[in-house]
């Protein structure tokens, strides 16, 4: 089965590879616009850059299946919120969506954010370290590592493809 997924994030593919661990795939990284500003501004905004992701990417490489995975944040009444997002898109099935781990980012980061900055080089700046977006991620940063951005894509994975299996088994079922 040929896979596309629609990055080349190593934390992104690192995800998927790991969900399809028990199927026999090529798994192609394939760049992608999101169609979504550079950084995604609520879970809306942020879906929407995973859909597009997946279905370009499955378009691109001619794939039996498509995935996409973006970050972003969502504004809350308690502060800025991390938010991640997955797409699954594969030929006659609605996309697929799933969604991550979400903590609240500290003040500082959030005022950076607010004032138009992004958070891949904010979160560089901030930990003194050289493209977090792609290792551990703000979301491994702030949890001390407990939970690094290539596990927490790996959790929306299985989302996804949970959700795909069951939609294959389940699709003659009919209500009632
Ligand atoms: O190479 P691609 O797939 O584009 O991966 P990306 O990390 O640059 O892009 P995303 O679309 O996932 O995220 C949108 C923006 O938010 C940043 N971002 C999202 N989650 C992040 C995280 O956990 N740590 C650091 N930056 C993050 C990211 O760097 C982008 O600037």
């Amino acid at each position: 089965m040929l896979i596309a997924i629609g990055s080349k994030n190593p934390a992104k593919i690192a995800a998927a590879e790991n969900a399809f661990m028990d199927y026999k795939i090529d798994l192609i990284p394939i760049d992608v616009p999101s169609g979504v500003n550079e950084q995604p501004f609520s879970d809306e905004e942020t879906i929407k850059g995973a859909v597009n992701r997946a279905q370009a990417a499955a378009e691109m490489a001619g794939a039996d299946i498509g995935i996409g995975l973006e970050g972003g944040v969502h504004q809350s009444d308690y502060g800025l919120l991390l938010c991640n997002w997955g797409a699954l898109a594969a030929k006659g099935m609605q996309p697929i969506i799933a969604g991550g781990a979400r903590i609240l980012l500290p003040e500082e980061i959030a005022t950076s954010l607010m004032a138009g900055e992004e958070l891949g080089p904010v979160m560089d700046e901030y930990s003194k370290k050289q493209n977090v977006r792609k290792n551990e991620g703000a979301v491994g940063i702030f949890t001390n590592e407990y939970v690094n951005r290539a596990e927490m894509f790996s959790h929306v994975m299985k989302l996804l493809l949970g959700q795909y299996e069951y939609q294959l088994k389940n699709r003659d079922r009919t209500l009632g």
